[in-house]
Protein backbone atom coordinates (compact mmCIF):
# COMPACT_ATOMS: atom_id res chain seq x y z
CA UNK A 1 0.00 0.00 0.00
CA UNK A 2 1.06 3.80 -0.70
CA UNK A 3 1.70 6.01 2.04
CA UNK A 4 -0.75 8.72 2.30
CA UNK A 5 0.74 12.20 1.29
CA UNK A 6 0.93 14.60 4.02
CA UNK A 7 -0.47 18.22 3.98
CA UNK A 8 3.12 19.23 4.68
CA UNK A 9 4.33 17.47 1.53
CA UNK A 10 1.76 18.98 -0.30
CA UNK A 11 2.49 21.93 0.23
CA UNK A 12 6.70 21.39 0.20
CA UNK A 13 6.15 19.79 -3.49
CA UNK A 14 3.68 22.99 -5.29
CA UNK A 15 6.05 25.55 -3.31
CA UNK A 16 9.11 23.74 -3.96
CA UNK A 17 10.61 26.84 -5.62
CA UNK A 18 9.87 29.70 -2.72
CA UNK A 19 11.21 27.17 0.28
CA UNK A 20 14.18 26.15 -2.13
CA UNK A 21 15.05 30.27 -1.55
CA UNK A 22 14.59 30.39 1.62
CA UNK A 23 17.03 27.09 2.83
CA UNK A 24 19.07 27.50 -0.22
CA UNK A 25 19.86 31.07 -0.40
CA UNK A 26 22.88 33.02 -0.92
CA UNK A 27 24.03 33.68 2.25
CA UNK A 28 23.80 29.83 3.40
CA UNK A 29 25.42 28.95 0.24
CA UNK A 30 28.25 31.41 0.96
CA UNK A 31 28.79 29.75 4.24
CA UNK A 32 28.95 26.30 2.47
CA UNK A 33 31.17 27.56 -0.08
CA UNK A 34 33.67 28.60 2.27
CA UNK A 35 33.51 32.43 0.60
CA UNK A 36 31.36 34.04 3.53
CA UNK A 37 32.06 37.68 4.23
CA UNK A 38 32.30 37.69 7.88
CA UNK A 39 30.86 41.05 8.90
CA UNK A 40 27.31 39.64 7.05
CA UNK A 41 27.94 36.70 9.57
CA UNK A 42 28.53 38.84 12.74
CA UNK A 43 25.39 41.22 11.28
CA UNK A 44 23.26 37.74 11.15
CA UNK A 45 24.23 37.30 14.27
CA UNK A 46 23.20 40.38 16.20
CA UNK A 47 19.65 40.74 14.10
CA UNK A 48 19.07 37.09 14.73
CA UNK A 49 19.87 37.54 18.47
CA UNK A 50 17.04 39.87 18.20
CA UNK A 51 14.77 38.11 16.41
CA UNK A 52 15.01 34.86 19.08
CA UNK A 53 14.22 37.34 21.46
CA UNK A 54 10.83 37.83 19.88
CA UNK A 55 10.42 34.11 19.33
CA UNK A 56 10.24 32.85 22.56
CA UNK A 57 6.71 34.93 22.83
CA UNK A 58 5.68 33.37 20.08
CA UNK A 59 6.41 29.98 20.96
CA UNK A 60 5.15 30.52 24.30
CA UNK A 61 1.63 31.48 22.33
CA UNK A 62 1.83 27.92 20.67
CA UNK A 63 2.40 26.39 23.81
CA UNK A 64 -0.32 27.23 25.78
CA UNK A 65 -2.72 26.56 22.16
CA UNK A 66 -1.22 23.17 22.64
CA UNK A 67 -2.61 22.48 25.99
CA UNK A 68 -6.06 24.15 24.99
CA UNK A 69 -6.28 22.80 21.54
CA UNK A 70 -4.50 19.16 21.14
CA UNK A 71 -6.54 16.30 21.91
CA UNK A 72 -3.42 13.87 22.20
CA UNK A 73 -2.93 13.33 25.48
CA UNK A 74 -0.45 16.62 25.06
CA UNK A 75 2.28 14.96 23.38
CA UNK A 76 2.60 18.14 21.14
CA UNK A 77 2.91 20.00 24.74
CA UNK A 78 5.96 17.95 25.65
CA UNK A 79 7.54 18.82 22.36
CA UNK A 80 6.87 21.83 22.18
CA UNK A 81 8.11 22.55 25.73
CA UNK A 82 11.02 20.90 24.66
CA UNK A 83 11.62 23.78 22.11
CA UNK A 84 11.14 26.80 24.88
CA UNK A 85 13.71 24.88 26.51
CA UNK A 86 16.04 24.92 23.04
CA UNK A 87 15.51 28.57 23.00
CA UNK A 88 16.55 28.77 26.70
CA UNK A 89 20.08 27.65 25.27
CA UNK A 90 19.80 29.47 22.21
CA UNK A 91 19.78 32.77 23.98
CA UNK A 92 23.03 31.64 26.28
CA UNK A 93 24.64 30.58 22.82
CA UNK A 94 24.10 33.94 20.82
CA UNK A 95 25.16 35.73 24.38
CA UNK A 96 28.77 33.69 23.72
CA UNK A 97 28.71 33.32 19.99
CA UNK A 98 28.76 37.64 19.87
CA UNK A 99 31.53 38.13 22.82
CA UNK A 100 33.59 35.88 20.38
CA UNK A 101 32.85 37.82 17.58
CA UNK A 102 33.37 41.21 18.93
CA UNK A 103 29.58 41.84 18.53
CA UNK A 104 28.11 44.23 21.14
CA UNK A 105 24.77 43.06 21.43
CA UNK A 106 22.98 45.56 23.88
CA UNK A 107 23.98 48.04 21.16
CA UNK A 108 22.24 46.06 17.75
CA UNK A 109 19.22 48.06 15.93
CA UNK A 110 16.61 45.82 14.74
CA UNK A 111 16.63 46.14 10.62
CA UNK A 112 13.43 46.56 8.92
CA UNK A 113 13.14 42.61 7.46
CA UNK A 114 13.79 41.85 10.97
CA UNK A 115 11.41 44.23 12.73
CA UNK A 116 8.80 43.38 9.76
CA UNK A 117 9.73 39.52 10.96
CA UNK A 118 8.98 40.57 14.62
CA UNK A 119 6.01 42.02 14.20
CA UNK A 120 4.44 38.98 11.63
CA UNK A 121 5.35 36.78 14.68
CA UNK A 122 3.81 39.13 17.19
CA UNK A 123 0.29 39.02 15.01
CA UNK A 124 0.16 35.38 15.35
CA UNK A 125 0.19 35.06 19.52
CA UNK A 126 -3.47 36.35 19.97
CA UNK A 127 -6.49 33.66 20.99
CA UNK A 128 -7.98 34.65 17.93
CA UNK A 129 -4.78 32.64 15.93
CA UNK A 130 -5.99 28.92 15.48
CA UNK A 131 -3.21 26.10 17.15
CA UNK A 132 -3.16 24.94 13.42
CA UNK A 133 -1.92 27.74 11.47
CA UNK A 134 0.38 28.83 14.17
CA UNK A 135 2.18 25.44 14.63
CA UNK A 136 2.67 25.52 11.02
CA UNK A 137 4.34 28.86 11.33
CA UNK A 138 6.76 27.54 13.94
CA UNK A 139 7.08 23.89 11.98
CA UNK A 140 8.28 26.15 8.98
CA UNK A 141 10.68 28.67 11.39
CA UNK A 142 12.44 25.93 12.55
CA UNK A 143 13.15 23.24 10.05
CA UNK A 144 13.96 26.11 7.26
CA UNK A 145 16.92 26.51 9.70
CA UNK A 146 17.68 22.97 10.42
CA UNK A 147 17.93 22.32 6.61
CA UNK A 148 19.36 25.57 5.88
CA UNK A 149 22.40 24.75 8.02
CA UNK A 150 21.96 21.01 7.51
CA UNK A 151 23.55 22.15 4.11
CA UNK A 152 26.50 23.39 5.33
CA UNK A 153 27.75 20.72 7.21
CA UNK A 154 26.86 17.98 4.05
CA UNK A 155 30.24 15.82 3.30
CA UNK A 156 31.31 18.45 0.75
CA UNK A 157 30.73 21.55 1.85
CA UNK A 158 33.91 23.89 2.16
CA UNK A 159 32.27 25.60 5.56
CA UNK A 160 35.24 27.80 7.30
CA UNK A 161 35.76 25.55 10.84
CA UNK A 162 35.11 28.59 12.83
CA UNK A 163 31.63 28.66 11.25
CA UNK A 164 30.78 24.69 12.31
CA UNK A 165 29.50 25.21 15.28
CA UNK A 166 27.31 27.54 14.32
CA UNK A 167 25.98 25.15 11.68
CA UNK A 168 25.98 22.44 14.37
CA UNK A 169 23.26 24.53 16.31
CA UNK A 170 20.39 24.21 13.70
CA UNK A 171 21.95 21.49 11.32
CA UNK A 172 22.66 18.06 14.30
CA UNK A 173 20.41 15.71 13.88
CA UNK A 174 18.42 15.93 16.67
CA UNK A 175 17.34 19.06 16.15
CA UNK A 176 16.24 17.18 12.76
CA UNK A 177 14.77 15.03 14.57
CA UNK A 178 12.34 17.90 16.72
CA UNK A 179 11.19 19.58 13.75
CA UNK A 180 10.35 15.57 12.33
CA UNK A 181 8.35 16.19 15.67
CA UNK A 182 6.80 19.34 15.04
CA UNK A 183 5.77 19.01 11.28
CA UNK A 184 3.76 15.12 12.26
CA UNK A 185 2.01 17.51 15.03
CA UNK A 186 1.19 20.13 12.23
CA UNK A 187 -0.11 17.13 9.71
CA UNK A 188 -1.66 15.55 12.54
CA UNK A 189 -3.70 18.78 12.82
CA UNK A 190 -4.01 19.58 9.61
CA UNK A 191 -6.04 16.56 8.68
CA UNK A 192 -8.50 17.03 11.14
CA UNK A 193 -8.99 20.99 9.93
CA UNK A 194 -11.34 23.31 8.29
CA UNK A 195 -10.89 24.47 4.95
CA UNK A 196 -10.52 27.86 5.81
CA UNK A 197 -7.83 26.76 8.50
CA UNK A 198 -6.10 24.56 5.89
CA UNK A 199 -5.62 27.78 3.68
CA UNK A 200 -5.20 30.46 6.59
CA UNK A 201 -2.30 27.90 7.43
CA UNK A 202 -0.62 27.62 3.92
CA UNK A 203 -1.01 31.33 3.33
CA UNK A 204 1.22 31.53 6.56
CA UNK A 205 3.51 29.19 5.31
CA UNK A 206 4.30 31.53 2.72
CA UNK A 207 5.12 34.38 4.77
CA UNK A 208 7.40 32.66 6.75
CA UNK A 209 9.45 31.65 3.78
CA UNK A 210 8.74 35.33 2.88
CA UNK A 211 10.21 36.63 5.90
CA UNK A 212 12.96 34.18 5.87
CA UNK A 213 14.46 34.97 2.33
CA UNK A 214 14.19 38.78 3.58
CA UNK A 215 16.05 38.23 6.96
CA UNK A 216 19.21 36.41 4.91
CA UNK A 217 18.94 39.12 1.98
CA UNK A 218 19.09 41.59 5.13
CA UNK A 219 22.28 39.41 6.53
CA UNK A 220 23.69 39.52 3.17
CA UNK A 221 23.58 43.05 2.89
CA UNK A 222 20.88 43.25 0.25
CA UNK A 223 18.73 45.40 2.00
C1 LIG B 1 15.20 34.14 11.40
C2 LIG B 1 15.24 32.85 12.16
N1 LIG B 1 14.49 31.81 11.76
C3 LIG B 1 14.55 30.63 12.47
C4 LIG B 1 15.32 30.47 13.56
C5 LIG B 1 15.39 29.17 14.32
N2 LIG B 1 14.90 29.24 15.63
C6 LIG B 1 16.07 31.58 13.95
N3 LIG B 1 16.89 31.55 15.03
N4 LIG B 1 16.05 32.79 13.23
Amino acid sequence: MQAKITVTETWLRKHRHLYDGATRHPFIRSIRDGNIDISAFKTWLGQDYIFVRAFVPFVASVLTKAYKGSDDGNGDVEVILGGVAALHDEISWFKKEAFKWGVQLSSIVPQKANQEYCRFLESLIGPEVEYTVAAVAFWAIETIYQESFAHCLEDDSKTPPELKETCKRWGNESFGEYCNSLRNIVDGQLEKASDDVITKAEATLLRVLEHEVDFWNMSHGRT
